[in-house]
């Protein structure tokens, strides 16, 4: 199957030599919504910005349906891009900013002005169409700016942080627009955000970058459920990680040695696991169960972990439990509030998981992210 866009082994060294991308390689079908998220400084901008063609290339090739557009310069790249201020013309009425794009590939006047009117139509901007960019709401600007984006048909959007200077109400409506809207027009989507919640929400994939890589590139789903790395089990979602060393491995499950005792979880696909590395045990925050331990049993069952609650934080109808665990490591575990009292502050507690749903990966080197 040939993809819509292939990026392959991209990477952009500044001047002064520091990798800001390294060796980025993402394969997207036509019609994919893709999310780039990942630290401040992780090479999100810049790899959006080598797509557009403002950042050339230290190396790498940039496919779009076949064809290299790596060293092409923006005007004739398949592509549009919106940033998180819009860049609207202020001095420009809608009507005017959207016929920007088009004047520049020189449209003919009655096919500009059709292109135009459908674009007002689509993105509700008749009434505000005499209005010069100055005299709009944030929320009419970023309508305006994928009115133009969109205008001169291009095979991609490439969207920065375009939602982050609108309020949280706003954001959650025009996050709902995007989405439709990007169904409609049927075109692959790039979008960078420092938000991991609404990359999650919008994507059919989502990249975590780290250090100008790809440290995993897997659907919303899968990255909640199937961390592959230590870094993307810190950044996505809520994991407790149990370090320790493999022990057995077998009919899909690993045993691992720890500092609480022999724990169980599921191989990560593809991790080379063997007996005796080290690894590490992700146990997502929703898929840990929380029981009053017994009086009469002082240590945990085989594959559970013992703690005492240290501390709770209410968040209306669940409650964050903090469990302090033997070796001074705590985990937060979240609990409906009627259940929230029968686990006072002191109470010692067991905590177990279904061992499908822990994942075991390699330990890898110690964590790290952008600086
Ligand atoms: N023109 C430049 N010259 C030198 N270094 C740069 C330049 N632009 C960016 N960098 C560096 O490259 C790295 C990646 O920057 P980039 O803007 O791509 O990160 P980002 O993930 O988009 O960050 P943020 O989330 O903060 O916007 C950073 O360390 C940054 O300081």
């Amino acid at each position: 199957m040939q993809h819509d866009l292939e990026l392959l082994n991209l990477c952009k060294r500044y001047p002064g030599g520091h990798q800001a991308v390294d060796n980025f390689c993402l394969q997207a079908r036509r019609g994919e919504f893709i999310s780039i998220v990942g630290p401040s400084g992780c090479g999100k901008t810049t790899t959006l910005r080598m797509l557009a063609g403002f950042e050339s290339l230290s190396s790498g090739r940039i496919l779009l349906r076949g064809q290299d557009i790596g060293h092409l310069p923006p005007e004739q790249r398949p592509t549009s891009t919106i940033f998180q201020d819009f860049a609207l013309f202020p001095h420009m009425t809608v009507r005017e900013n959207i016929a920007f794009g088009l004047q520049v590939r020189r449209l003919a006047p009655a096919a500009m002005k059709a292109r135009i009117d459908h674009m007002l139509g689509l993105f509700e901007l008749d009434a505000v169409a005499g209005r010069r960019g100055s005299q709009l709401s944030g929320g009419q600007r970023q309508r305006v700016a994928l009115a133009r984006g969109l205008a001169v048909q291009p095979d991609i959007l490439l969207l920065d942080e375009p939602l982050g200077a609108l309020d949280a109400n706003l954001r959650k409506s025009i996050q709902h627009e995007l989405k439709l809207l990007q169904r409609e027009v049927g075109i692959t989507f790039l979008f960078v955000t420092h938000a991991q919640s609404e990359a999650l929400v919008l994507s059919d994939r989502v990249v975590v970058m780290n250090r100008g890589r790809a440290e995993q590139i897997a659907t919303p789903h899968t990255l909640y459920t199937r961390p592959a790395t230590p870094f993307v089990a810190r950044f996505i979602g809520r994991n407790a990680l149990l370090a320790g060393r493999v022990q057995a491995l077998g009919h899909g499950v690993a045993l691992v040695d720890t500092a609480l005792g022999l724990l169980k979880g599921s191989p990560a696909e593809n991790s080379g696991l063997r007996i005796g590395d080290r690894a590490l045990l992700v146990v997502p925050s929703e898929a840990m169960d929380l029981r009053a331990a017994p009086d009469d049993e002082t240590q945990a069952p085989e594959g559970q972990i013992a703690g005492h609650v240290s501390g709770r934080t209410y968040t209306g109808q669940t409650v964050r439990l903090q469990v302090e665990l033997a070796d001074g490591e705590c985990l937060s575990i979240k609990r409906h509030v009627d259940h929230a009292d029968d686990l006072p502050n002191a109470a010692r507690v067991q905590v177990s998981w279904p061992i499908a749903e822990a994942t075991v990966i390699p330990a890898g080197p110690d964590p790290g992210s952008c600086l």
